[in-house]
């Protein structure tokens, strides 16, 4: 193999450590027969695994201590069950191998438990877990989901979903390589939030070896096989030179001349803010919902589980604005209560505001929700909506805030091209718009942010989308309201100028790249932005955009 491979870099920083899986197995063992006079080897196999996991579970539990303890001793319990074991011998004396034995014998007590009311219909999960952990070690496979792993590690997988993501380390996770998604899938987004190095469209990078050491470089997109002690310390040393920079940069977002374009943090919960604190975030332009909502998909949090997450983000920011993006839940980020699964299409489905609209108890116990978060509180609340399409969508949003006694700005997503053509109609309802660019490019090119070999089609620097982006902001310019960019186009620091250029008000991004933004933007001018922006609509390609705008700024 090659010693350097090459993906798309999308968030920024070095990286250096051992490659861990995702791991995506299917760990169903073949139902082939043993011989019988191995049936005595193969228990014994069994048993072994059993015992070992379960070791490793209460080892685990111990580590983590508090609820978390007690979930992982629960599975080694259930792991370690008399019958369980039993019916498992069973099924190797009449002639199952170890692994299959232990499969068929899980998947009958789970009919059982799935049939014994709600409360262990419940534990069914854990359940699975604990017999992948067994099948997979009798297999000699890595874990299906998240890799097992004590040792700091590069994350590797063909893409990660939202849920995924929620659960991973950061203490663990250096950085990720995925093989799919582009600039603005969710591993991407997810990347940027940790701030780690990430690299996404890097084909073959599931073929790598678990364990190879690489060293990742989330600006330049390269992914070093083996690197060696010299090139390892001269990753280390230009890229401790980088971050000693931009951490020379501080204060409110502006241009050289004074404009203020205020940078704000995107966040998904209360985890995230010390990261936004820290890298100067002057508040939130999207705290992505959601994620709240990941840890059970059969129904929402209740409203004080809520209002406990909002409150902590909210006072963290005491003069600052926080813009709170009602549930966007559908397409990438399905919920089973809410999420149709017969869609032919669900990115252009019941999604976003619409599936608010068709269950509207979750919309209004999200906005008393909000609303009682902020009372007594100096911040700036403003709610928005994802994935309004037009003016008779933005009425329905902005009454049901009304209805719910909020006393915040409403404001639309605007990351639909019709809602970008419309934007006037729209401001009549709402009080701003927040640019979410990374679906906006997904409608405007027809192209499914989560491929990874469209990513040329979901690059921000695509002229079309900057003449949308230039739409919206004239309309709000007109109207006298803000209009911001949420999306990943305001992370990307040159980008940023254009869109400055372009009239956007505010630049929301994950809080690692806020210095990078800061520190470019201080650069030029108001003027020069506008000339780079123009420049850059003026081009046919993303590639000609960004080099256009390149040129402007670097010739002034
Ligand atoms: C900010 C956006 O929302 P999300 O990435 O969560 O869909 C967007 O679409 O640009
Ligand atoms: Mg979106």
């Amino acid at each position: 193999m090659e010693k350097t491979l090459r993906g798309v870099g999308v968030s920024h920083g070095v990286a250096i450590g051992p490659v861990r899986h995702m791991g995506t197995a299917v760990l169903e063992p073949a139902a082939t027969q043993i011989p019988a006079g191995e049936a005595e080897r193969e228990q014994a196999r069994a048993k072994q695994a059993v015992d070992a996991v379960a070791a490793d579970l209460v080892a685990r539990g111990n580590l983590a201590g508090g609820e978390a303890q007690a979930v992982l001793e629960a599975q080694s319990l259930m792991a370690q069950d008399p019958e369980l074991m039993a019916d498992v011998e069973r099924r190797i004396a009449v002639g199952s191998s170890a692994e299959r034995g232990v499969y068929d014998a899980f998947a009958a007590y789970r009919a059982l438990l799935a049939s014994a009311g709600e409360y262990l219909a419940g534990r069914v999960a854990d359940l699975d877990d604990v017999r992948n952990r067994i099948v997979a070690r009798l297999m000699g496979v890595p874990m299906p989901g998240l890799p097992d792993s004590d040792e700091p590690y590069v994350l590797l997988a063909r893409d990660l979903a939202p849920a995924d993501t929620a659960l991973l380390d950061p203490t663990l996770v250096l950085g990720f390589v995925t093989e799919e998604g582009g600039p603005t899938s969710h591993s991407a987004i997810l990347a940027r939030a940790m701030g780690v190095p990430a690299i996404v469209a890097l084909p073959g990078a599931t073929g790598l070896a678990e364990g190879t050491v690489v060293a990742v470089d989330g600006s330049s997109g390269e992914v070093l096989l083996d690197p060696s002690a010299e090139q390892q310390a001269e990753l280390r040393r230009v890229a401790a030179e980088r971050k000693a920079a931009l951490a020379a940069s501080s204060g409110p977002g502006r241009t050289s001349d004074g404009h203020l374009v205020p940078l704000l943090a995107n966040v998904g919960g209360p985890g995230d803010v010390p990261a936004a604190v820290a890298a100067g975030a002057e508040g939130v332009g999207l705290f992505r919902t959601e994620f709240l909502f990941l840890d059970d998909s059969k129904k929402a949090p209740s409203e004080d589980a809520q209002l406990t997450a909002y409150r902590q983000v909210l006072e963290a920011f005491p003069e600052g604005r926080v813009v709170v993006r009602v549930l966007d839940a559908g397409a990438d980020k399905p919920l089973d209560f809410l999420t149709p699964t017969d869609e032919p299409n669900p990115a252009l489905g019941v999604r976003g505001l619409r599936t608010l609209l068709e269950h509207p108890d979750v919309l209004r116990t999200q906005l008393r929700a909000l609303a009682r978060a902020a009372e007594g509180l100096p911040v700036h609340l403003e709610v928005m909506a994802p994935m309004v399409a037009d003016r008779a969508d933005a009425k329905a949003f902005a009454e049901a805030c009304r209805a719910a006694g909020l006393a915040a700005k409403f404001g639309a997503m605007v990351e639909i091209p019709s809602a970008a053509l419309r934007a006037r109609a729209i401001l009549e309802e709402v009080e701003f718009l927040s640019l979410g660019t990374n679906d906006l490019a997904q409608y405007t090119f027809a192209a499914d942010r989560q491929v990874g070999a469209l990513a040329r089609l979901q690059d921000p620097w695509q002229p079309a989308l900057l003449d949308l982006v230039a739409a919206a902001a004239d309309a709000a310019k007109a109207a006298g309201k803000s209009c911001g960019v949420c999306g990943e186009a305001a992370a990307d620091p040159l980008l940023a100028c254009v869109l400055t250029g372009l009239g956007v008000t505010s630049l929301s991004m994950g809080a690692a790249s806020i210095p990078y933004v800061r520190s470019t933007l201080a650069k030029y001018t108001l003027a020069q932005c506008r000339r780079a922006a123009e420049a850059a609509r003026a081009a046919d390609s993303a590639e000609e955009a960004r080099a256009a705008a390149q040129q402007v700024l670097s010739g002034e």
